[in-house]
């Protein structure tokens, strides 16, 4: 066992020793972790986590003894519970996010670095007795399907409460994934260490969110191992997530010739009964949670939902892309959720056993957001706590990342294929963004190479998922600009090696899309939402061979009749706008690829820069 932190001094009095026989595994490298991090960060007491109902309702009610969670209203939503964040500590913080390669190279233009051992040497010092006054919980998970031939564990110890009973839906969490840690011998996890950054003095009284001006969201790949500090905000918190299903996973997939990405996975079915799969990368808050759960609007098609946010993506022996969704539940952008745009996502939550987070309440115990519904109540409390009334307030009631946690097996779509360790073989792979301008609604490319290219200059306006600035252009590639756990260069070069190394018949189709494209008056040019079915039939009749195509600088875009808008309350030129290519704006795309490019250096593949070079010579630019 490699002790994974420095020893330190002798625990101070109140601190308790977590010894073997209290802890409910004999799991070796775990039971020495827990000791080292108990006696570094001084809780008051250690809890092992066993994801029972029974703990969900003690831990529950004790976090809302501690003011964190209210209980909703449960006619509304049973079993269900609203926290109010500290307003510093909404977003993840990518400016606060580290990678830390022993190598800088390694973590590549696009992270933050920091020599590891300076991280470590850091981080336990704000560690050292940064949990005294509170519980120490020891959650034991497991990333995708505990029966998986490699299951992939992790145990996150944290103080925050919040965070275990998050972790108990959004992961397959503890006495079962702890058991199976041990059934073959010790089994390999990933050690994920949280801490809030508040320790308790005695006499001091808690707040409601404890949390630290200080902020390090820090992963350490080569030996596979997150530490997180300051923050009880999801994205920074529930570390089986963006830390470890992407940052940690994707240098795992580097290495072992599979792909950890930022994608949901459907499962699409057409009038003739043929099933299709399709993963799909879009930044945060870009639509990836609206088109898992999607409702098609055209007769005869159905989707079905596997995940909405994270695809493990390995070859079969067949030489296809085999796609599984890692997480338990679903960690969703509130603010736009309603009945006309998501009523699978209103169904899942009305089934009860979530968490609200940062949205409003109503007078009458329920949540409320921006876009659940036509009617705004007479009064609200807001997302800060104040009292909010409509025409009168001038801020939104909800946080614009407002989110609510719920279980994934809640999803009225959910498909039997959910479970299946082998996954879904993907038929297509769709990129986008959220892009006022430009980016068509849909085009395909004409290989995978290219595809590598469409994705690897993909670009979107930023939004409320990440903290700083709303609404500015940037590439984010794969929509993994803030989870690739290593070099992007190496990251683009993986992508297309996967490629090189598979039948191209076998590989999925891919394209590139954009809901947001927006009109001269500011509106929206299409619809999205369940009318963005319209757009997938036209992947599947391409994939089949049906749908007819122009070849354009850009890729292949659906001629004008091939994209089925019957029934839609759109006029023949909106239609056009919408999918338009437009030369202009593509050239003046061009230097901003060509920045990109060089921002990522030397280890930009060559056949990235010959698509560059090409789609220069198509915009005869
Ligand atoms: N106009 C328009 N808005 C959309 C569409 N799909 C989603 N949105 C809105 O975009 C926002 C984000 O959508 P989500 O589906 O939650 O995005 P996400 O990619 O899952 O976000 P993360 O969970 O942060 O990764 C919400 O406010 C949606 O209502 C669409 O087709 N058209
Ligand atoms: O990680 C988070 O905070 C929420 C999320 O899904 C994202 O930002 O993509
Ligand atoms: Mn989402």
């Amino acid at each position: 066992m490699t002790p994974l932190l420095e020893p330190q001094s002798s625990p101070t009095s109140n601190a308790v020793a977590s010894t073997p026989s209290s802890a409910p595994t004999t799991h070796r490298r775990l039971l020495a972790w827990v000791s080292e991090v108990v006696e570094l960060t001084q809780p008051a007491d250690v809890r092992w986590c066993d994801g029972s109902d029974a703990e969900w309702d003690e831990l529950t009610a004790e976090l809302i003894a501690s003011g964190t969670l209210v209980q909703l209203d449960p006619q509304a939503k049973p079993n269900s519970f609203y926290a109010r964040t500290d307003p510093s500590d909404v977003a993840r913080v990518e400016d606060r996010t580290f990678i830390c390669s022993v190598d800088p190279a390694d973590a590549g233009p696009t992270n933050n670095w920091m020599d590891p051992t300076q991280m470590k040497s850091v981080m336990t010092d704000l560690y050292r007795g940064s949990m005294r006054g509170r519980t120490m919980y020891v959650v034991p998970f497991c990333m995708g399907p505990i029966d998986a031939e490699h299951p992939m564990f992790g145990v996150e110890i944290t103080d925050s409460a919040y965070v275990a009973v998050s972790m108990k839906i959004m992961t397959r969490m503890g006495a079962e994934p702890l058991a199976a840690m041990t059934a073959n011998g010790d089994a390999d996890f990933v050690p994920c260490l949280h801490s809030v950054g508040a320790p308790l003095e005695p006499g001091q009284s808690d707040v409601p969110w404890p949390c630290s001006d200080t902020k390090y969201i820090t992963h350490f790949p080569e030996e596979r191992l997150i530490w997180s500090y300051g923050s009880g905000y999801g994205g920074n918190s529930l570390l089986g997530k963006k830390c470890y299903s992407l940052r940690i996973a994707s240098v795992i997939g580097r290495d072992e010739g599979w792909l950890a990405e930022h994608m949901l996975i459907l499962k699409l079915i057409s009038p003739a009964g043929r099933a299709y799969h399709i993963a799909a990368a879009f930044p945060s808050a870009c639509g990836k949670t609206n088109l898992a759960m999607i409702q098609p609007t055209i007769p005869g098609w159905r989707v079905e939902t596997l995940g909405d946010d994270i695809a493990w993506m390995r070859f079969g022996a067949d030489g296809r892309l085999y796609a599984t969704n890692p997480e338990y539940g679903l960690f969703g952008v509130a603010p736009g959720t309603g009945w006309g745009t998501n009523p699978n996502a209103m169904r899942t939550i009305d089934r009860g056993n979530s968490l609200f987070t940062n949205v409003a309440l109503t007078d009458h115990g329920d949540v409320w957001w921006e876009g659940i519904s036509e009617v705004t109540p007479p009064h609200l409390a807001d997302w800060r706590g104040n009292s909010w009334v409509p025409g009168e307030a001038t801020t939104p009631a909800a946080h614009p990342n407002s989110r609510f946690c719920t279980p994934i097996r809640q999803c009225p779509i959910l498909s039997s294929d959910y479970d299946n360790p082998a996954g879904v073989p993907i038929d297509a792979i769709i990129f986008g963004g959220r892009r006022k301008t430009t980016v068509p609604l849909v085009t395909q490319a004409r290989d995978w190479q290219h595809g590598v290219f469409m994705g690897a200059t993909l670009s979107s306006e930023t939004t409320a998922a990440a903290t700083g600035a709303v609404g500015v252009v940037r590439r984010d590639p794969m929509a993994m600009l803030p989870f690739i756990g290593y070099h992007a260069g190496d990251y683009f070069g993986h992508w297309l090696e996967v490629g090189k190394q598979h039948d191209a018949a076998n590989l999925p189709a891919v394209f590139y899309v954009n809901w947001f494209r927006r009109s001269a008056d500011g509106g929206f040019l299409w619809p999205g939402f369940g009318e963005n079915s319209r757009v997938l039939k036209w992947v599947i009749e391409r994939i089949e061979g049906k749908a007819a195509a122009v070849e354009t600088p850009i890729g292949y875009a659906p001629t004008a009749g091939s994209l089925d808008v019957t029934g839609l309350d759109i006029t023949e030129a909106e239609v056009a706008a919408a999918l338009e290519v437009d030369v202009d704006e593509w050239r003046a795309e061009l230097p901003l690829i060509e920045d990109w490019f060089a921002q990522i250096g030397d280890k930009v593949p060559t056949e990235l820069l010959t698509e560059l070079d090409v789609l220069r010579g198509r915009l005869g630019g």
